[in-house]
């Protein structure tokens, strides 16, 4: 749970900051509003990615698994405005330790429900797949657009950032990486 009481006075501080008038009729709601908003879209703070993948299933299969265009919202820890895109997420399994697919994307999800930066999401649900499933490699792509060079600042409506994470085996196998990203940009 946020501390709902502590952002409502917040955002109270915050209206009378930029000089509006928090109790004029269209605003009186809004701080609880937003303190609703923030147990949403922060939520991940609270959930250790780890927890996704409890459950693994036996499965004889040690080829790719792709799971891409995973839409996922976020916050720029600069700025508290929106970063948003998608994310592939990529995984060769070992040992028959294989994941439900929607785990993949609950993953990216959580990792996103935070203050954040695209780099750290990237590294962090290859790198947790990696530490809980042990597989052979994973490759994290994440694209998106940051709101905070968008709407403000720099004005760059449309530029995309690419981050990627690549891990295990597809370090050292350019042909099992390039077939990943083909998959990806097909
Ligand atoms: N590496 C990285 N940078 C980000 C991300 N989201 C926002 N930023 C950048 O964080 C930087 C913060 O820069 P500062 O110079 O401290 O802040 P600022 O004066 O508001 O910067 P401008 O956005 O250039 O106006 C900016 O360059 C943003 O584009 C992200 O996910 N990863
Ligand atoms: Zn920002």
């Amino acid at each position: 749970m946020v501390d709902h009481e502590k952002i409502q006075q917040a955002v109270r501080m915050i209206l009378e900051a930029v000089g509006e008038d928090p109790d004029r009729e269209g605003l009186a709601e809004t701080p609880a509003r937003v303190a609703r908003m923030y147990e949403e879209i922060f939520q991940g703070l609270k959930i250790d990615p780890r927890e996704y993948f409890s459950v693994i299933f036996s499965e004889d299969h040690e080829e790719l698994v792709l799971v891409k265009d995973i839409p996922f919202y976020s916050t720029c820890e600069h700025h508290l405005v929106p970063f948003f895109g998608h994310a592939h997420v990529a995984y060769i399994p070992k040992g028959g330790r294989v994941t439900g697919l929607s785990k993949l994307a609950r993953a990216v999800d959580m990792v996103a429900k935070r203050p954040q930066l695209q780099e750290r999401i990237t590294s962090l649900v290859a790198d947790t797949i990696m530490g809980e499933l042990e597989p052979h490699g994973v490759v994290v792509v994440v694209e998106a657009e940051h709101m905070c060079m968008t709407m403000r600042g720099v004005k760059k409506p449309g530029a995309k950032t690419i981050t990627s994470a690549v891990r295990g085996c597809f370090v050292d196998d350019a042909a099992a990486r390039a077939e990943v990203f083909s998959l990806i940009k097909g």
